[in-house]
């Protein structure tokens, strides 16, 4: 039986998938697995039964990755399963900024039951007016599973289309538009486009990348729409800008007290991944990944261990281990096997950074003794077996 607890509510979709094998608690200390959307981990103490963690979404800056990694705690993401709600908002994010909607709309509930209403609303609908995305300019910062939705739709749009991302994945690039240009400089974007928008995830080296010096690049007409991190955005800054009128808008999924309410901006709740679809889907691919990893010790979308995948087990048994990569580990724990006398009959060694993680399948299975001795292999993080 395995526990597992939900720091967030996880679609039922997801949740059905779990078989008998499967108790929920909410006790934490108890739990083998975590599922979580949002909810913030980095204060947490660990529990010590504690496995996996599976982020039923993208980004995952509210996990403590390396802590993890160090405890021997495989932080699993669901890539792309959100994609398509966000894209979805991100096109509503143009629109909005390209006409006053939220005006129209509030001023016709001011107007309530004002039987001349719509003789008024042809004359108030000049002050809500605006301008068509066919024709403009859309810069793309992050061509991820979002950014190459959101650019593949708008040239759809008749926009004219800017990508930027060093890192792009083969995958993305197979996927996307011949339509849109891939510039190298990504100041090209900041001076050249209507529209730019940011599909990066939060890290150390991406923190306020939409900087003060980026924001002063941009044409006073620009809106910047930021469906990623609000972290990403030097906000202090794009409130100056608004306010000075030397960008138009600023769209937000993220509130916070530097942004709501201020001249320019418009702000949603973080309802960018919050549709029937991308829950579910996110919750299937969560759960999906947990059960794989703890039934077959398998490692699918880890965002702090390598992949590692020998599918079902068929032999006698099967053991993960969880490791520093460092040089001797392997002949380490192979030499704890073979004193016991155990054959390895498949194994996968693989690496990401300071982590690794070794499955072996072997044609015995393995006594508690051994489990020990390689728990005390110097710079082994986590044994589990598996079978
Ligand atoms: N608003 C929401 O509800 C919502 C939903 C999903 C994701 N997100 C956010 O959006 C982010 C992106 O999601 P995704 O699914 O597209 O992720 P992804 O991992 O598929 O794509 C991220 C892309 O950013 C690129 N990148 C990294 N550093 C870069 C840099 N310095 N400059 C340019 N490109 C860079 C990567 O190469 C990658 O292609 C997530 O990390 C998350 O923070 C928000
Ligand atoms: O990174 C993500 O996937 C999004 O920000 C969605 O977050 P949520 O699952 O809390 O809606």
């Amino acid at each position: 039986m395995f526990q597992y607890t939900c720091l967030n509510p996880i679609s039922h979709v997801g949740l059905d998938l779990l078989t008998d094998d499967y108790k929920k608690t909410d006790d934490i200390n108890a739990a083998e697995a975590v599922l979580v959307r949002s909810a913030s981990m980095h204060e947490m103490d660990l529990p010590e039964n504690l496995t996996a963690v599976a982020r039923a979404g993208a980004g995952v800056n509210n996990i403590p990755l390396d802590k993890c990694a160090e405890q021997g705690i495989v932080v699993f993401n669901t890539p792309g399963a959100n994609a398509n709600g966000v894209k979805e908002l991100v096109i509503a994010g143009m629109l909005f900024a390209a006409r006053d909607i939220r005006g129209g709309m509030e001023w016709v509930l001011s107007e309530e039951g004002n039987a001349d209403i719509a003789k008024l609303a042809e004359k108030q609908k000049k002050n809500f007016a605006g301008t068509e995305l066919s024709g403009k300019k859309l810069g793309v910062i992050g061509l991820g599973a979002i950014g190459v939705k959101v650019a593949n739709t708008a040239t759809h749009l008749g926009m004219e289309v800017l990508g930027y991302d060093p890192y792009i994945s083969v995958n993305a690039a197979w996927n996307l538009s011949r339509g849109v240009k891939h510039v190298q400089d990504v100041t090209e974007i900041y001076k050249e486009c209507d529209y730019i928008t940011v599909h990066v995830p939060l890290m150390d080296s991406t923190k306020k990348m939409i900087s003060k010096e980026a924001i002063a690049m941009m044409k006073p007409t620009a809106v910047v729409l930021n469906f990623a991190r609000d972290l990403l955005v030097d906000e202090e800054a794009m409130v100056e800008a608004l306010k000075e009128k030397k960008v138009r808008k600023y769209v937000s999924d993220f509130p916070n007290p530097t942004t709501v309410g201020k001249e320019g901006t418009i702000v949603t709740p973080h309802i960018g991944a919050s549709t029937e679809e991308s829950e579910d889907n996110c919750a299937v691919m969560a759960v999906n990944e947990i059960m794989d990893f703890l039934e077959n010790g398998n490692i699918t979308h880890s965002v702090n261990y390598p992949d590692c995948n020998m599918g079902i087990c068929q032999a006698a048994g099967r053991v993960l281990i969880l490791h520093k990569n460092e040089k001797g580990m392997i002949s380490r724990y192979t030499t704890v096997l073979g004193d016991a006398d155990i054959n390895i009959s498949d194994m996968t060694n693989k690496s990401r950074g300071e982590f690794a993680c070794t499955l072996m399948d072997v044609d015995a299975a393995l006594t508690d003794e051994v489990v020990e001795k390689l728990k005390a292999v110097d710079g082994v993080l986590r044994v589990r077996v598996i079978k």
